[in-house]
């Protein structure tokens, strides 16, 4: 269980329900006013972590007044401790008034109140805690010193801090050097860095900004699109699931809360920990609210195992791919047996039917683990350097374009898939509802190249814009390949012309093939109850 401090802001949300905006000028009825919800970037954040499980602490500064009254008893009953939170008298308990309309977007304006007198001092006077902590977690919905200080403290006892640059403003360079993992959204990561944050190229170029700053980790989250990490080591971009948004409010709020609750501290469960925390600000886009939407742990994961089913479905959807086109294979053939876990399902399937009408057929495989499979249920293996054709192969594909052009290679085994492809007078890819995009841009793409001389090439395609990075596997070890290369994998850049970027890889010395099929697949057939079947001569 992480140790998480969240030193930030408490606000009394007044919510205001409005069909649309109004205008300057204009007066609109309200729809329904809903009194004093809990509120604040601090306390939603401190929330969504102790929901999540983590053992939480919040600093905070409070009004002696009604509304901090019924905050302080909300925090102890989400079982957050409230021994380092201050009161004042000077002001009273910070209030946000929220107008949210009808698609569920919100605007807000706050009175800082008790929020703006939290000192320097005041977080100085709780060093212990800070100290103690596995993360400690700030906004700036309070004075810049107050988290200045309680960075200076995580820093100096080895404690990792985490800035959520909300709302948007400039920040000293001192802050910025202070932080280990910044976290805003899109306007805040634009407002900070001056780029604009449009794709997984710009949001890359922002992070580059950030490490430039000091910074060793960058999360920009995009609303409902989802959320992008990156380390100088890796990047990603994490998906938002698809729900009905009823009102955003604490949507950042959560993410941030539950990703802080589940992140290891070497970052090595960053995709996990991100798709949880995608999973819980789901959750609470579908509730009205702040404090009162955002989920506990039980409740991400019930959600979570609802989405299981939806990976039983990928599943039967490979398997019913692959049973349509294992059905439809001639007898008397050369048969190619691709890789991953869609062409498993090809190779049972087949198998099965040659078992059944002791067909003719003889195959090649494309990978070590298809070779392992094929002979273990026995079937009739040929060595690919005593052919000159393959007559048909069915494989899998990482994502295929509406020309039927396609990108392989997830699994690593996209050399001799494409050597096999090669030999093949057809390809059959069999895919599950999720492959088939438009276009391949901005997609991944693996690079396999030699590991004497990979650096060179990583360098080369770093400096061409293509954000390379290494692939490792689980244990932190570089990847290799059936041929004991080493893959790098790239971002497809927007307008790319793939056959120049295709003959332009190949060129490099050191590149031993990637994972870019042109013109390769005749068919791709896509599982589901109704198999769906794209030719190639008719997807031109
Ligand atoms: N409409 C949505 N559908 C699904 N998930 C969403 C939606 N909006 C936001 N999310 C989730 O919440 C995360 C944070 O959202 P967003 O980028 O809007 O943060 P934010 O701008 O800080 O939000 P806010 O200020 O409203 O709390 C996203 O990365 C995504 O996982
Ligand atoms: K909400």
């Amino acid at each position: 269980m992480k140790n998480v401090v969240v030193v930030g802001s408490t606000n009394v949300d007044k919510v205001l329900n409005v069909e649309k905006y109004a205008l300057p000028g204009e007066t609109l009825a309200i729809n329904s006013y809903q009194q004093s919800h809990g509120g604040g970037k601090g306390a939603n954040q401190a929330i969504a972590a102790a929901r999540s499980g983590a053992q939480t602490t919040f600093i905070t500064k409070l009004g002696n007044d009604e509304d901090g009254q019924s905050m302080l008893t909300g925090f102890q009953n989400d079982h957050i401790n409230v021994d380092h939170l201050v009161t004042t008298d000077q002001a009273q308990t910070g209030k946000a008034y929220i107008t949210v309309d009808q698609s569920g977007q919100n605007s807000i304006y706050v009175y800082g109140g008790a929020n703006m007198e939290l000192t320097a001092d005041d977080v100085e006077a709780h060093q212990s805690v800070i100290a103690k902590a596995d993360r400690v977690i700030a906004q700036l919905e309070i004075p810049l010193s107050a988290i200045i200080a309680a960075f200076k403290i995580a820093k100096e006892h080895g404690v990792q801090t985490i800035l959520n640059p909300a709302p948007a403003k400039e920040l000293p360079e001192e802050l910025l050097r202070l932080t280990d993992v910044i976290t805003p959204n899109e306007t805040e990561a634009q407002t900070l860095t001056g780029i604009e944050v449009a794709d997984e190229v710009s949001m890359l170029d922002n992070a580059m900004a950030f490490f430039s700053k000091g910074i060793s980790m960058v999360i920009i989250t995009v609303g409902s699109k989802g959320a992008f990490y990156a380390t100088p080591q890796a990047h990603g971009f994490i998906p938002a699931f698809k729900v009905k948004a009823v009102d955003t409010t604490a949507a950042g709020d959560t993410f941030i809360g539950a990703l802080a609750s589940q992140l290891e501290m070497d970052n090595s469960n960053i995709e996990d920990a991100m798709l949880y925390a995608n999973r819980a600000s789901s959750l609470t886009v579908q509730v009205a609210g702040a404090q009162n939407s955002i989920p506990t742990r039980e409740q991400i994961e019930a959600a979570n195992q609802k989405t299981n089913h939806s990976k039983e479905q990928i599943e039967r959807e490979k398997e019913q791919a692959a049973q349509y086109v294992a059905a439809r294979i001639p007898d008397h053939i050369v048969l190619g047996l691709g890789s991953g876990t869609t062409a498993a399902y090809f190779v049972k399937a087949i198998h099965d039917r040659i078992e059944k009408e002791h067909l003719d057929i003889e195959c090649v495989a494309t990978s070590v683990g298809t070779q392992q499979l094929a002979e273990k249920l026995g079937m009739r293996m040929l060595d690919v350097n005593t052919i000159d054709a393959v007559d048909v192969t069915v494989d899998g594909a990482d994502v295929v374009d509406d020309h039927l052009d396609g990108i392989k290679g997830g699994g690593a085994a996209l050399l001799f898939e494409k050597l096999v492809a090669n030999m093949s007078k057809r390809n059959i890819w069999i895919v599950d509802e999720r492959k088939p995009r438009h276009s391949l841009e901005g997609q991944m793409l693996p690079v396999e190249v030699i590991p004497f001389g990979g650096m060179g090439v990583f360098r080369y395609l770093r400096d061409n814009g293509y954000h390379p990075a290494f692939r490792f596997q689980e244990n932190g070890d570089i990847m290799a390949t059936d041929s004991g290369n080493y893959l790098i994998d790239i971002t497809i850049p927007n307008d790319a012309d793939l056959q120049a970027l295709s003959e332009n890889l190949k060129k490099q010395t050191g590149v031993v093939e990637h994972g870019l099929f042109l013109n390769i697949c005749d068919e791709m057939v896509v599982g589901g109850d109704q198999v769906k079947v794209v030719k190639r001569e008719d997807s031109k």
